[in-house]
């Protein structure tokens, strides 16, 4: 995509440059999608004009509830358009910053990072992450991290405290050799011997040193016992008391490095990043809103410790993957000319443990280089709550005005007594201290949705302010993709969740955003807003139109009829185009048509119950939670995952359904062909046409699923029971009557 650079003139260099594709390619691209529109469109028409007479029962009613699927799914098209409609793509130059401004002048950083359970989320995991951003290439006394830890585990503040000493040896090393990446973990772990540039001795001993931190940690981890040696060097440990748990807790702020401190340097005898870490108070009798509810515990501690202008945060399993970042990042809030009105810089999210050819279609590479863009485009990339830079004062509430100017260098500290710092810092994270304040409703991350960072974005485009997404050819952040079909599945219904409750509350972006943001991005968020909506046509097209098939019913135009074009031309051309994306943004075809196997496989589940258990909150049956994304995985499941075989396991209501779509048009595929040659010849089957390709490809899609259920003897396959209630549920479809 050759771009045409827009800006306009000034005497400094830009910081950062936007880049859209030809024009040639928007109007192509336009020109593509009204004709797909047309076909839309007459086959809406097709649907009007072609009624069956109500007289034919099963046929008219499975006509009109095709035609209510069909009539959504044309306007959910539609709404997709806004994520293709214009991207832009953004090129930062970090060189022009640093010939800019002197270190001095560059802004402080503090870094959250957020962990809740040392049992999913392990703490090796957690200080890897944390050790891969003390180690940004950034001026080390700008720097701040703070770790908060939902647990309020002892196990979490060793773990850190064994990482700030291993940062002793590892922010040299790296600054030294410019290692990437810079998560200890991640760089042995794909680098089996030293490279050139490097000190053999140097290099192994320091791997040796990464070894020796991991087995003290592991075995922390499994002991639950704190070493009576590193108890006597850190005064935090004599804080918890043997009745503290998980729930119940007071707030603890330990300052394990402060970097204010000489004394804080590392073997080279540099400053060190100020390390922080945080559990704030738990009660089982308060809500705590989980990772909203830290991020904002988070901001209000550092803003007496070092209340630095930006700040970044990362989920606890979400490295850095580019030392660079800070800097790229800092491009777009410090250009002079476009940067005022930018309160955050996302990054997309990436995944270090997913394998080519991915199973479950986890590479969302066309999300990543075209869904996002063209939300950039929009003025308004979404804030997806990991690997985003905030300006803090438009995260805590400021509304945009062209004459605010930001003091970039401001420093502020409270008081240079650490352990009144920590004793004021602890006070501002008790339970009580959020009552009859703004925190959570217009202060910091928004409460009350499993969402927390979209509606947190939204809210910050709806006060006047531009986001901007920057997708650097090496990746800023690699995470943990769930690699188990069932732990996908509840991600993405929580996800779903979130979108949902979001679309029908007061957040909405078409009611929060009007006027205030642009159309095209109010229906870029519907686009995920509505994903709920999506579930109930889906079901119904996956299922009414086999067994139409089944019992001679038919719902499409016959094959010879003019009308039959459109039909064809729509699917055609929609996934035709899918696929040229997929493959133009670095998919595989494999991993394109896996893919649509997970996209049909959510729609009939995460969606779908989503869309219920929202409907049942809104009744007030239930309470929403959050179920935390497993990042440990059992290895013999590993071994699968990275085989291409899906996991099912254990029984649940998900499986049961997409087993029950699989069976059902199986069964309606073969006897539904069976039935046509015996009884009226091929010929026949012009009328069914449709029907039988669809019911061939849902087949042809669903082979896993026959495979874990007929062929596969492993612990993945799936459980008996699944297919017991699947088969209860098919069989009478099957054996009732042919003619209703
Ligand atoms: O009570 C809680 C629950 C979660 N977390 C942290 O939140 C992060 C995200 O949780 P995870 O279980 O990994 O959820 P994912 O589904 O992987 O998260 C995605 O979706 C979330 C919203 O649902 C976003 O907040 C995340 O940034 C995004 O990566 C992790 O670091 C957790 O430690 C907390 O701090 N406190
Ligand atoms: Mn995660």
């Amino acid at each position: 995509m050759a771009g045409s650079s827009v800006r306009g003139g000034s005497n400094c260099p830009p910081l950062f440059v936007t880049e859209k594709p030809t024009r040639m390619a928007r109007y192509a691209y336009r020109l593509f999608a009204s004709t797909v529109l047309a076909g839309v469109l007459l086959v809406w028409l097709y649907r009007a004009t072609h009624v069956p007479p109500m007289s034919s029962g099963a046929r008219w009613w499975a006509w009109l509830g095709l035609s209510a699927a069909e009539l959504w799914f044309g306007f959910y098209w539609v709404l997709t358009l806004s994520v293709r409609w214009s991207p832009v793509f953004r090129r930062a130059f970090p060189d022009q910053l640093l010939r800019r401004y002197k270190e001095e002048q560059l802004p402080g950083v503090d870094i959250f990072v957020c962990t809740a359970d040392p049992t999913v989320e392990p703490p090796m995991l957690v200080i890897s992450t944390v050790l891969s951003v003390m180690a940004y290439d950034y001026p080390k006394e700008k720097l701040n991290i703070y770790l908060s830890d939902d647990a309020g585990s002892i196990i979490t503040l060793y773990a850190l405290y064994e990482a700030s000493e291993f940062a002793k040896h590892w922010l040299p090393f790296c600054n030294k050799y410019q290692v990437e990446p810079r998560s200890p973990a991640a760089y042995f772990g794909t680098e089996a011997s030293p490279p050139d540039a490097c000190d053999r001795k140097e290099w192994f001993s320091l791997k040796e040193m990464h070894k020796d931190l991991a087995a003290r940690v592991n075995s922390v981890v499994n002991s639950g016992k704190i070493p009576e040696v590193s108890k006597c060097k850190l005064m935090g440990f004599s804080r918890w008391s043997e009745n503290a748990s998980f729930r119940d807790h007071p707030s603890i702020v330990q300052i394990l490095i402060d970097g204010n401190k000489r004394k804080a340097t590392d073997v080279d005898g540099k400053v060190l990043p100020t390390l922080v870490y945080m559990a704030r108070e738990k009660r089982p009798q308060e809500h705590h809103h989980f990772k909203a509810g830290s991020l904002n515990a988070l901001i209000r501690v550092s803003s007496v410790i070092s209340n630095s202008p930006v700040i970044m945060n990362v989920d606890c399993d979400m490295y850095s993957n580019n030392s660079g970042s800070i800097r790229d990042a800092l491009c777009f809030f410090q250009d002079e000319q476009l940067g005022q009105d930018i309160a955050f810089v996302q990054y997309p999210q990436n995944f270090e443990n997913v394998v080519q050819n991915d199973i479950y279609g986890n590479p969302i590479n066309t999300v990543n280089e075209l869904d996002h863009p063209c939300l950039d485009g929009w003025g308004g990339m979404c804030y997806y709550g990991t690997g985003c830079f905030h300006r803090r004062e438009a995260l805590c509430g400021r509304i945009y005005s062209p004459d605010y100017k930001e003091d970039w260098t401001r420093v502020a500290r409270k008081t240079e007594d650490v352990i009144d710092l920590e004793g004021m810092a602890e006070s501002l994270v008790t339970c009580t201290y959020e009552h009859n304040t703004l925190w959570g409703v217009e202060k910091g991350v928004i409460y009350g949705c499993p969402l927390e960072d979209v509606i947190t974005g939204l809210q910050i485009q709806c006060r006047g302010w531009r986001s901007v997404y920057h997708n650097p050819p090496r990746k800023g952040f690699l995470g943990m993709a769930p690699t188990s079909l069932g732990q996908i599945l509840v991600q993405h219904k929580r996800w779903t969740e979130g979108f949902l409750q979001i679309s029908l509350s007061k957040y909405s972006p078409f009611l929060l955003g009007h006027r205030k943001i642009s159309l095209g991005l109010q229906m870029g968020y519907s686009v995920c807003g509505f994903w709920a909506a999506n579930s109930f046509p889906t079901l119904y097209y996956v299922t009414i139109p086999s067994l139409c098939f089944l019992n001679g019913i038919s719902l499409f135009p016959e094959i010879t009829s003019p009308w039959f074009v459109p039909f064809a031309y729509v699917a055609v051309a929609a996934y035709s185009c899918s696929l040229v994306e997929s493959l133009q943004c670095g998919d595989t075809a494999v991993e394109w048509w896996n893919a649509q196997r997970m996209w049909l496989f959510r729609r009939i589940t995460s969606y779908l119950l989503a869309a219920i258990d929202t409907i049942r909150r809104m009744l007030g049956v239930t309470e929403s939670g959050f179920t935390l994304t497993a990042k440990v995985t059992d290895p013999r499941a590993l071994e699968r995952y990275k085989k291409g075989m899906m996991e099912f396991g254990s029984f649940s209501v998900m499986f049961a359904i997409i087993t029950t779509v699989a069976l059902l048009n199986l069964a309606c595929m073969m006897l539904g062909v069976a039935k046509v040659l015996l009884r009226k010849g091929a010929v026949s089957l012009g009328a069914m046409f449709v029907q039988a390709v669809l019911c061939a490809l849902i087949v042809a899609i669903n082979f896993p699923v026959y495979e874990a259920m007929f062929v596969r003897k492993d612990s993945g396959r799936l459980p008996a029971s699944v297919s017991v209630v699947s088969l209860c549920i098919v069989l009478p479809f099957c054996i009732l009557p042919t003619k209703l």
